[in-house]
């Protein structure tokens, strides 16, 4: 591993203490990232709190998926420096990488001949070194994945056959069969009803208060964003406009300046409620 550290990155929040650089995921300082001459992400710095849900929001084509496939180095900065647990991205091989966080595309490749299982499997590649034997670890961590994520009895099935709720879980359970310490999902509730959207919201929380997986995601439903999320990142045109928990990142006034519609936001027993009323005028 290099020796450069992580510097430190003030914050509004890290300067109340809330969470300090010992405790980032991932940390990004002063990023830029253009696809030939269109600058998509700009001067972007930011820190995810390890054992936290954050969620990043932001009108379409302001840079969320950029940006996180930029903080898990599936896209080239083009300046700036990333940072996983305080040690370069750069420093780490795709091994070491995929041990530590999976990530789950906005839509992933759909392998058409393959079960629920095999896929799964599929999660245990970083693991897999022709002078080990994991069979019984492999074995067990894909019980596991498919236990938690309630699709023991998809096991056979064959990938197309799967509704989108099951499909979804059972991309999750790869996700988890990989071990990881952090999950990154590129809006994971798309195509879901609203039933299956809230159940997949659930399992992110039920792993993170359960395993402390840390979850980083980009979600565009905002009710689910304010409710699942400890702490939530607002994009637009290509900025990080402001950071914070659901009540002091969700106000009317954001919603109006960035998704340009009325709002009436309310908070119960600390959980804040979205409600949309229209375009503004
Ligand atoms: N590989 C690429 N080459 C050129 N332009 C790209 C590439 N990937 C993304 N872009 C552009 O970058 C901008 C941001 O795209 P991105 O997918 O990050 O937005 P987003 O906020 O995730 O949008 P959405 O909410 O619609 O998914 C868009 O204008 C998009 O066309």
């Amino acid at each position: 591993m290099d020796t450069v550290k992580a510097p430190t990155i003030p914050q509004t929040k890290q300067d109340k203490g809330e969470y300090t650089n010992n405790t980032a995921a991932i940390l990004v300082d002063h990023v830029f990232l253009s696809f030939g001459p269109k600058q998509v992400l700009k001067d972007i710095t930011w820190s995810v709190p390890s054992g936290q849900i954050t969620t990043l929001i932001g009108p379409n084509g302001c840079g969320k998926s950029t940006l996180l496939k930029a903080m898990i180095g599936h896209n080239t900065i083009s300046e700036g420096s990333i940072y996983i647990q305080n040690e370069p991205l750069s420093s780490y091989t795709n091994k070491s990488l995929a041990q530590y966080m999976a990530f789950l595309p906005q839509v992933p490749d759909m392998p058409r001949d393959m079960t629920v299982e095999e896929l799964v499997y599929c999660g245990r590649f970083p693991y897999q070194a022709w002078w080990k034997n994991t069979a019984q670890e492999d074995r067990l961590a894909v019980d596991e994945a498919l236990e938690i994520t309630k699709t023991s009895h998809l096991r056979e099935q064959l990938i197309p056959s799967l509704s989108g709720g099951e499909r979804q879980r059972v991309w999750i359970a790869m996700a988890l069969a990989q071990q990881p310490q952090l999950l990154v999902l590129d809006e994971p509730t798309t195509y879901l009803d609203i039933n299956h959207q809230f159940e997949i919201m659930e399992l992110l929380k039920r792993l993170n208060e359960t395993k402390g997986l840390t979850v980083l995601m980009v979600l565009h439903e905002l009710n689910l964003a304010a409710q699942y999320s400890h702490h939530i990142g607002v994009m637009q045109e290509g900025r990080l406009v402001t950071t914070g928990s659901a009540q002091e990142v969700i106000t009317e006034s954001l919603l109006h300046d960035i998704f340009y519609v009325r709002s009436t936001i309310e908070t119960v027993d600390e959980h804040v409620y979205v409600k949309i009323k229209g375009l503004c005028d």
